[in-house]
């Protein structure tokens, strides 16, 4: 995602990876709008594009007669956006961030000001979250010690962050290392991420890319195809539970019974202090035609009903490691993450 001259560029995902086409935002409805229908998507992306959201949002509300005026104006935008997905807790912490910035003026203050303000906080956040990735990618990196096949599920890359990815950023820094010697990436129905933007940012590098069925994954494993997991995350608890792309906790279980370490890639802005377990974790449920359809044909019988949770959550007990931008976490996560909740207070 590119922010100049007062748009906000976004790469069409959706149209990936037959077309490269970018959508030219100019106001918080059509951020809205790209991060519903997942043009943008992606928990640390998401939180970004909100945030640029609310920089119109503020233009928008600026045109307000009263300070008060304002400031409801642009909590109902706020509001609007955080409509958008439930699980990614990025999103939130992405407009509380930007709620915050309005909380630091008051009625004296230019409209410029806090304007100014909202996007220089804006900018911070994408910019922030570049330097967290390539910090992730190579704490990541040092846990893969040896030449060997990692899998993959969903898109953890730089289409679902502002750059580099964390998932992916791992792989790119632990190939430059000369540690991945092939990908294994899940196609990761219904709405293909691996397939179509995984497998297209990993074969873009030039990193040997093997794409397999989500119900591959096992045979994978069984047959010593792969050495490690290593996946994104939309939501993290207190306790270690991990949300993530609908499959992941499949995956896990897999990788347990194999012997095969389960690294979970994540920022600080993706763990959910509020929360004790993944119990808490609103999971997104999509529209069944996704599941009932495929690149617009039919595949199941018209009247039958669906399950289509966008996400699961896996237990804190089959994640081998948690790798953050201050280094990597490992069990009982309830210690380690609250020593990273205080680390990420200090660092305010
Ligand atoms: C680096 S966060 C990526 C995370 O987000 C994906 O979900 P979606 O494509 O629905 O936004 C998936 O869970 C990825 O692991």
């Amino acid at each position: 995602m590119v922010w100049s001259n007062n748009c906000l560029k976004l790469l069409d995902q959706t149209l990936l990876p037959g077309q490269v086409e970018y959508i030219y935002c100019h106001s918080w409805e059509r951020i809205a709008e790209a991060i519903k229908k997942l043009e943008v998507r992606g928990a640390p992306a998401i939180g970004a594009a909100a945030a640029f959201a609310m920089v119109f949002g503020a233009r928008e509300a600026a045109a307000a007669n009263s300070w008060n005026a304002f400031k409801t104006a642009l909590l109902s935008v706020s509001k609007q956006l955080a409509q958008t997905r439930p699980t990614a807790v990025n999103l939130f912490w992405a407009l509380k961030r930007m709620e915050e910035v309005v909380e630091r003026f008051d009625e004296n203050s230019s409209p410029g000001e806090v304007l100014t303000a909202l996007e220089q906080e804006a900018i911070a956040i994408a910019e922030e979250d570049k330097a967290v990735n390539q910090k992730i990618s190579k704490y990541g990196a040092s846990l893969f010690t040896a030449p060997q096949a990692v899998l993959t599920h969903c898109n953890a890359g730089a289409l679902a962050t502002v750059a580099l990815g964390t998932a992916l950023g791992v792989i790119r820094e632990a190939k430059a290392q000369g540690n991945i010697t092939k990908v294994f990436v899940d196609e990761t129905r219904p709405l293909l991420q691996g397939a179509r933007l995984t497998a297209w940012e990993l074969h873009q590098d030039g990193i040997p890319v093997t794409l397999i069925t989500d119900n591959t994954a096992g045979w994978v494993m069984k047959n010593k195809m792969v050495q490690s997991v290593i996946v994104g995350a939309d939501r993290i608890a207190r306790n270690g539970d991990v949300a993530n792309k609908i499959g992941t906790y499949s995956v896990a279980v897999l990788a347990r019974e194999h012997g095969i370490p389960f690294y979970v890639a994540a920022p600080v802005s993706t763990f959910d202090f509020s929360i004790k377990t993944g119990n808490d974790i609103p999971i997104e449920e999509r529209c069944a035609n996704e599941v009932k359809s495929f690149g617009g044909c039919c595949i199941a019988p018209e009247g039958i009903s669906v399950f289509n949770p966008a996400f699961d959550v896996t237990l804190n007990s089959l994640v081998t490691a948690i790798i953050t931008e201050h280094g990597v976490l490992r069990a009982p996560y309830e210690q380690a993450i609250e020593k990273l909740y205080q680390i990420s207070k200090k660092s305010k």
